[in-house]
C-alpha cells in the first residue's frame, strides 16, 4: 500500500514557561505529518522529540521528513531507525489512524493529572485545576533551593483536599542526600503523595533501585525510561516500581503495546506537549495499556493559549 506523505514543522508558545531542573522551555515545536492512502482518506500524526529526555532532536525529525519520498510505504514506516523514536511514534500512529477509524476511541475512563508550575506558583494553582475536576497533581521539585520546596509541600499538603494525590517530579535533579531527604519527608504522608518522579539522574540506575527498595513512598522513572530500549533495559535490570511512558517520545506503538502486554508493569502516561494529534493517539494507548488505574499525566492544556490547537 502506498501513502502520500506531506510535513510541516509547527511551534506553539507556552503561555506560561515549562520550568524544571532540565530549564526553562518556551516553545514547543513539533512536525505534523500527513498520510493520504489510496481512497483519500487522510490521516494525521505528529512528532514531538525532547532531545534532552532522549528522543532526536527536532532537526533530526525534519532531515528523515525531508530525505523521505512523497509517497512512501507501510515497510518504510516500520524501518524507521530506533535512534528516531518520536518519528517511529508520529509515523506508525497515523499508519494505524488510517486503518482504524479512531471515533471508537473512548479514552473517559482515564483519569487526568494537573501539572502545577513549579515553586510557590502552585500553591494558587491547584484550585481552579481542582474545579475542574483534577484530583490528582503534579508538582516539579528540584528547581528551588530544597528547604523552599519542602516548606512549600508542607502548604500544599495542609491547602489540598483530602482525597487529593500529589506527584512530585524531580527530572533527575536530586543528589543522593536531597533524594532521602525527600523522600523521608514523603513517607510521612503516605495518602497524598502518590510518587517521586526521577529522584536521580539517569546514569544513578542502581541508587534508585536501592531507594524503591528502602522507603515506602513509590518511585516513577521517567527520563530513565524515556525510550523503548530505556525502558526494556531497566526491566531486566529490575526495575518494578514505576515506570512513566510518554508514548510521544518512546517509540514504535506497536513494540510498546507488545512490552506491556508481555509484563505487567505499573505504568504512568505521559505528555510530551504534543497537539491534540499526537495527544489522542498517545491517549489512545494509555486507554488499552494503563495499569493500577493511574492518571493519566495530560493535564497540561493550560500550558498553551486557548486550548491545544487542533491544526
Ligand atoms: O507528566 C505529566 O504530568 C505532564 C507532562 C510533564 O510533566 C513533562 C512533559 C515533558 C517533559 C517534562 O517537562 C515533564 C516531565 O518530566 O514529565
Ligand atoms: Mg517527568
Amino acid at each position: 500500500m502506498k501513502y502520500q506523505f506531506s510535513f510541516r514543522n509547527i511551534s506553539q508558545k507556552f503561555t506560561r514557561p515549562v520550568i524544571t531542573n532540565h530549564g526553562v522551555w518556551e516553545i514547543r515545536e513539533s512536525v505534523i505529518i500527513r498520510l493520504v492512502d489510496m481512497t483519500g482518506k487522510v490521516s494525521w500524526g505528529e512528532i514531538a522529540p525532547i532531545s534532552w529526555f532522549g528522543s532526536e532532536t527536532l532537526e533530526e525529525a525534519l532531515d528523515f521528513c525531508h530525505q523521505l519520498p512523497r509517497e512512501i510505504t507501510s515497510e518504510i514506516i516500520f524501518d524507521i531507525p530506533n535512534q528516531l523514536p518520536a518519528c517511529q511514534f508520529g509515523f506508525e500512529s497515523a499508519l494505524e489512524n488510517l486503518q482504524e477509524n479512531h471515533e471508537s476511541l473512548n479514552y473517559h475512563h482515564l483519569n487526568f493529572s494537573g501539572l502545577l508550575p513549579a515553586g510557590k506558583a502552585a500553591l494558587n494553582q491547584w484550585q481552579n485545576l481542582w474545579k475542574q475536576g483534577y484530583k490528582t497533581f503534579k508538582w516539579k521539585i528540584g528547581v528551588n533551593d530544597i528547604t523552599e520546596e519542602l516548606a512549600i509541600l508542607n502548604l500544599l499538603i495542609d491547602q489540598l483536599p483530602e482525597s487529593a494525590k500529589l506527584r512530585l517530579d524531580a527530572n533527575g535533579g536530586l543528589d543522593d542526600n536531597a533524594a532521602k531527604l525527600w523522600l523521608e519527608k514523603c513517607d510521612n504522608f503516605p495518602n497524598q503523595i502518590e510518587f517521586i518522579e526521577q529522584p536521580l539522574p539517569v546514569d544513578k540506575f542502581s541508587e534508585m533501585l536501592e531507594l524503591s527498595n528502602y522507603y515506602s513512598t513509590k518511585i516513577a522513572l521517567d527520563e530513565s525510561v524515556a525510550t523503548l530500549q530505556q525502558l526494556e533495559n531497566c526491566y531486566q535490570q529490575g526495575w518494578r516500581s514505576i515506570f512513566v511512558i510518554k508514548p510521544g517520545i518512546v517509540g514504535s506503538p506497536s513494540r510498546l503495546r507488545k512490552f506491556c502486554q508481555q509484563h505487567q508493569i505499573d505504568v504512568v502516561f505521559s505528555s510530551v506537549f504534543e497537539t491534540a494529534i499526537g495527544r489522542q493517539a498517545a491517549l489512545k494507548l494509555a486507554a488499552e495499556l494503563s495499569s493500577n488505574n493511574r492518571a493519566v499525566g495530560f493535564g497540561i492544556n493550560h500550558y498553551f493559549t486557548g486550548s491545544i490547537p487542533n491544526v
